[in-house]
């Protein structure tokens, strides 16, 4: 096992290099050597059956990354531990024939087998490395620049190199960063993947970093000890390579995995999911599944009624997909834990409300501009939010109130996939992942001519439709889940049964905003261990029930509000609205009616 990955890539510096070329001249090279060592056929079959991980978690990752290759001089290489090359794609029409057959799967780039370069001296030094021209050892590379970034298994071992490979005359100037982020994401699928029954899956996501936005510090646990890890966890929480199987959950996280997750999580701004594989007969835990890549566990924080799975697919298929639903009941959400899994999280995020922009300003913060291109423009030009966007998910919310001037070029944008900025002559090339979302309904918007009928086609290849948090299955455990995560579990602060059913019955017209806000405000009232009832539940003036915005409603209504006979009888039912509505002689729908008329 090599080092594990270190804060800072390693460019190429002259003592590294200066050891990389000793070490080349100990195995026996000269730098005029002209030996091409490859695999046998046979060799290179049972190494790509033996690092799977190519097949399994960078395809999707190739896949989103084909375009920029196939725009630009460069081939991307993965590589096994041993530096034989499994894959490699791109343009590869700048290759000499001899180096294009070098970068050909099969082919060996170990140190000891072509001295210094950037996939061999990765995988010896366990670290990104960068090789340009003549700093190669052999003469017959030095056409050649190349940047390589080790992948890690979630035990911490070396699985082998991801490379781009260009003409030395043109390096791949942002090498590091794009060879950084995909190992990162590569070792994050592989880790979130490699959980089995019994194991408990800990993900933090760091909220103050924006660069590290779509990755998590994944740590796997089983009976309290460290079995796995992707490379940014090792990193930042000090794991080494002899800490798995062996290191215990309280050295990690002081108390406890969930306790010491989540102090970590409120004291460094960190947001903290901890994710179970149950022990159950018959379910197949997601390590565990063959061939196709498979989503993420789905957690409770799924949206429910909403097919995770397929909605995936369909955005890994670069197909676009438009969220419906209520406000607040997630489609921003949706939208950006479909990001986090797919194939476009390399690249950025980038959400839009078309309604809360000022018409004249959509145009240039969708397009961009040139330097000067009109008064107040900024003398350095602005790329826009569609070329942010390239390789990652553009989120369009409130599409519905796009004006229908922007909803043409919109559309030229989509079709064509290139972007002129305002006061621009040429296009720039964009790919990026389409989602979007309304709570209107958009067919009635075309038939009242407001809406692009072919807009709506094109940006409706597939719908998603999130139920109202009414509709909701599970909201028990939902709620459960969303105050842990608020921090109330590391205070001691629990919700009897009594307050959870009873929340989980409320209309919640505001949907999941306003739950969040109501048992923010419910936490904040709330002293460290203490057991929250329904007695605890504060008066308010304001109900909850039928307000239409969280900031209308300030906590879950008190059973000693106003309105006491509904209330008292869900207070004395514990909660549970249909024990209430038989102790009322109503129907449940009637027992809603009331307490949103007594809002009123
Ligand atoms: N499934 C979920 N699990 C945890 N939190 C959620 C979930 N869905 C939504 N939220 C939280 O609820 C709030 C509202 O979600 P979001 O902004 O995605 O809703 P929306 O449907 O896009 O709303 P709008 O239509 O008003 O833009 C956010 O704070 C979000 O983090």
């Amino acid at each position: 096992m090599r080092n594990l990955p270190h804060d800072t890539p390693l460019l190429s510096s002259a003592s590294v290099l200066s050891d990389s070329w000793l070490r080349s001249q100990h195995y026996g090279l000269t730098r005029d050597d002209d030996y091409r060592p490859v695999a046998g056929h046979e060799q290179l079959g049972e190494s790509r059956h033996q690092y799977d991980w190519i097949a399994r978690y960078a395809s999707p990752l190739l896949a989103q990354l084909a375009p920029q290759f196939r725009t630009r001089a460069g081939v991307l290489v993965l590589s096994d531990p041993g530096g034989m090359v499994l894959e490699s794609t791109g343009n590869s029409g700048f290759l000499q024939r001899a180096e294009l057959l070098a970068l050909a799967p099969g082919n060996l780039w170990s140190e000891d087998a072509r001295g210094t370069n950037a996939i061999g001296t990765a995988l010896a030094l366990g670290r990104y490395c960068e090789v340009s021209g003549k700093e190669h050892f052999l003469n017959r590379n030095a056409a050649l620049f190349c940047a390589a970034m080790p992948v890690y298994s979630p035990r911490g071992e070396l699985a082998g190199v991801i490379d781009i490979s260009s003409p030395a005359n043109l390096p791949w100037q942002d090498a590091t960063h794009l060879l950084t982020r995909a190992a990162w994401q590569i070792e994050q699928h592989w880790v979130q993947k490699q959980i089995t029954a019994g194991q408990v899956l800990v993900q933090l996501r760091q909220q103050d970093q924006p660069e590290l936005a779509p990755f998590t510090h994944s740590l796997i646990f089983e009976d309290g000890i460290l079995q796995g890890a992707n490379s940014l966890a090792c990193r930042d929480l000090g794991i080494q390579p002899q800490d798995f199987g062996q290191r215990h959950q309280d050295s990690i996280f002081a108390n406890g995995v969930e306790n010491g997750a989540l102090t970590r999580a409120r004291d460094n701004a960190w947001q903290v999911h901890i994710g179970r594989a149950q022990k159950q007969p018959g379910v197949t835990v997601p390590g565990k599944r063959p061939a196709r890549p498979t989503p993420e566990p789905q957690t409770s924080f799924a949206p429910s009624g909403v097919n995770l799975e397929k909605a995936l697919r369909v955005v890994n298929a670069g197909i676009a997909l438009c969220i419906n639903g209520e406000t607040g009941c997630g489609k921003e959400y949706l939208a950006q834990q479909l990001y986090r899994q797919s194939k476009w999280a390399t690249g950025n995020f980038v959400a839009i409300n078309c309604a809360a922009l000022p018409e004249h300003l959509i145009e240039s913060e969708l397009f961009g501009y040139m330097p000067g291109a009109f008064t107040g423009a900024s003398s350095r030009g602005y790329a826009g939010k569609f070329r942010e966007a390239n390789g990652g998910m553009l989120f369009l919310d409130e599409i519905g109130d796009m004006p229908l001037v922007l909803q043409t070029r919109l559309l030229r944008v989509l079709q064509e996939k290139r972007v002129v900025p305002l006061g621009g002559n040429s296009a720039f090339p964009v790919d990026f992942s389409l989602v979007c979302a309304t709570h209107r309904n958009l067919v009635e918007q075309v038939e009242r001519g407001l809406f692009r009928e072919d807009l709506l086609y094109r940006i409706q290849e597939f719908t998603v439709e999130i139920p109202p948090l009414r509709q909701w299955q599970g909201k028990n455990q939902f709620i459960e889940q969303l105050w842990c995560e608020l921090g109330a579990t590391a205070r001691g602060i629990r919700l009897c049964q009594s307050v959870v059913r009873y929340l989980a019955d409320c209309p919640w017209p505001g949907n999941v905003r306003q739950l969040l806000s109501q048992l923010k405000v419910l936490l904040a009232l709330s002293d460290d261990g203490q057991t929250v009832t329904l007695d605890c539940l504060p008066a308010t003036p304001v109900s909850s029930f039928g307000a239409t915005s969280p900031a209308s409603s300030q906590v879950a209504p008190s059973p000693s509000a106003p309105g006491m006979r509904e209330l008292e009888a869900i207070r004395v039912c514990q909660g549970n609205m249909s024990d209430a509505a038989k102790h009322l002689g109503i129907s449940r729908s009637t027992l809603y009616r009331r307490l949103e008329k007594k809002r009123a």
